[in-house]
């Protein structure tokens, strides 16, 4: 699919890394390097501005490799950015380890899937049809 984008950022466009990836690596943008302590967030500019189109979705999704090595996730995972948005695309990052982490500019900070979605209108009703599960959740089958 087609996506409009305005890129003002200093970095080439967001890339699949692989041919059937589903994820595009977004990099940050940055006048200067921003670091993260311990438990420290950041809401990190991309220097992108998209129009989704409609029905569409994209999410914003941690990199697995960051999160392993470095602790770094996403404070809102996974972020939700909507097709009526125009505002610049930023990533919320969190330092999960009890290391500092840099964020350079330039780096690969996050990974961006395009999913359809569906609009609801709600139906009042006054039951809901039956089924084995009923309101069991939260481990009530069991672990193994
Ligand atoms: O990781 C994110 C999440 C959101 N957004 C932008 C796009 C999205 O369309 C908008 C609003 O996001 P969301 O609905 O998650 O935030 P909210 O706290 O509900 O704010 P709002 O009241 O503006 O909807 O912010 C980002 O750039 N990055
Ligand atoms: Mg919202």
């Amino acid at each position: 699919m087609l996506i409009s984008v305005i890129n003002t950022s200093k970095h080439p466009l967001p890339e699949y890394q692989t041919a059937h990836a589903a994820g595009m690596d977004v990099r940050a943008n940055l006048d200067e390097p921003v670091t993260l302590k311990p438990l420290q967030r950041a809401l990190i500019p991309t220097g992108l501005f998209l129009e989704i189109p409609v029905g569409y979705e994209m999410q914003v999704r941690p990199r697995s490799g960051l999160a392993y090595k470095h602790g770094i996730g996403l404070v809102n995972s996974p972020g939700t950015i909507d097709a009526d948005y125009r505002g610049e695309l930023k990533v919320l990052l969190v330092n999960l380890s009890d290391q500092e982490f840099v964020v350079q500019d330039g780096e690969r900070i996050a990974q961006l899937v395009v999913a359809r979605h569906e609009t609801v209108a709600w139906q009042l009703v006054a039951a809901l049809s039956d089924t084995a599960r009923g309101a069991g959740g939260y481990g009530s089958t069991g672990r193994q």
